[in-house]
């Protein structure tokens, strides 16, 4: 993978990871402290043993909320054939930060991430540095979520092949230390076209790839009409999404820019499946009834599953019931995954 630099240059991803292809950290300051709190997500080098916890994660799912992923992992988990220790349940691992919901199944993390850019980022920096502390291998981040079509049919998935800001700008832009610095939103194309690959023609929907411009708020932000706040008429709103449209942006979301820049900075690569649950070009209120939101949000996820459980299949890999980490292929069980696969489709 190539990683695009700051100043435009290209860079070889690799080198952002160690040879056996753990995550390295861009910050030598981590290397040098006892321990590292990771405190929004109630866990830490010294208090935890953050290899044997996470260690064997290779899929690090993201989505808005904590419903959303806590019915992810369970979905997952059926989808694999992933059986817990009996007598135990899934448990929300950062519970007790109160902040975001973490589960894991096997192989893959289920995380909510919030609402807007500064949830995201500062969940992103913890779970890579979580990443560095458990070792874990050459990582995929996927984040799936919804979004607001501009020009397409509310039900649409969009696999994002590039995120803008509300100026078209693909850089995610934060002030440090009074200056303004940019990190180019990057996401990784092979893993776009392999995810929009998985879409089956029986799906009742379009899988589609596309801009997806990322905002800092869902009314104004959005070009929204119906805030509590609006300095600009119809005209000037259609002639905004008009605009954008006509620089290929088919939808428009809130997380995007930090998860590409941040994701791409650490070498890792990631992917944005979000599906459409409005088109703004004929509105601004989500009128879809709860039934229908409820199944719109199960298709990034759908197509997430088909992407892992490719994975794991092609790998000869497959989740053990009691181990609950990657072992050696076992036939029998490799044939049930493969058995549940074909149901759920
Ligand atoms: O559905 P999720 O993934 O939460 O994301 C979208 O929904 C929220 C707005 O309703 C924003 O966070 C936007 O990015
Ligand atoms: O219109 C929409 C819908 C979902 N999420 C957004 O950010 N915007």
């Amino acid at each position: 993978m190539i990683r695009k630099m700051s100043n435009g240059a290209d860079e070889e991803a690799d080198e952002f990871l160690y040879e056996d292809g753990t995550v390295r950290l861009r910050n030598s300051n981590i290397e040098l402290m006892d321990q590292d709190i990771l405190y929004h997500l109630a866990l830490g080098s010294g208090s935890h043993d953050l290899v044997e916890m996470f260690g064997d994660v290779k899929f690090v799912c993201l989505g808005g909320t904590p419903k959303r992923m806590e019915q992810f992992a369970h979905y997952i988990m059926g989808e694999i054939g992933h059986k817990l220790p009996t007598g135990t349940t899934l448990q929300d691992i950062s519970q007790f930060s109160y902040r975001y919901s973490m589960y894991k199944v096997g192989p893959v993390l289920s995380i909510s991430h919030g609402m807007g850019l500064p949830s995201m980022g500062i969940l992103l920096h913890e779970v890579i540095k979580l990443m560095y502390h458990a070792k874990v291998k050459d990582p995929v981040f996927l984040r799936i979520g919804t979004s607001g079509g501009i020009g397409i049919e509310p039900g649409t998935v969009v696999i994002s092949e590039q995120t803008v800001d509300g100026l078209l700008r693909p850089y995610y832009e934060l002030a440090v230390l009074g200056k303004i610095v940019q990190r180019p939103a990057v996401l990784d194309k092979k893993l776009m076209r392999e995810l929009k690959a998985l879409h089956h023609a029986e799906d009742p929907y379009e899988t589609v790839t596309g801009k997806t411009m990322c905002t800092t708020d869902f009314y104004e932000g959005q070009g929204r009409l119906d805030g509590a706040f609006c300095d600009f008429n119809e005209n000037e709103k259609m002639e905004y999404l008009e605009k954008i449209q006509s620089a290929n942006v088919i939808n428009m979301e809130m997380e995007s820019l930090a998860f590409a820049a941040l994701t791409h900075s650490a070498g890792i690569r990631s992917a944005v499946i979000c599906v459409t649950i409005v088109d703004r070009l004929k509105g601004d209120q989500i009128h879809a009834p709860k039934e229908v939101l409820d199944e719109y949000q199960k298709r990034p996820q759908k197509l997430v599953s088909r992407y892992i459980k490719k994975f794991l299949q092609t790998k000869g890999r497959f989740m053990d019931s009691y181990c609950g980490s990657p072992c050696v292929k076992s036939p029998r069980r490799f044939k049930l995954v493969q058995q549940e696969s074909e149901n759920y489709d």
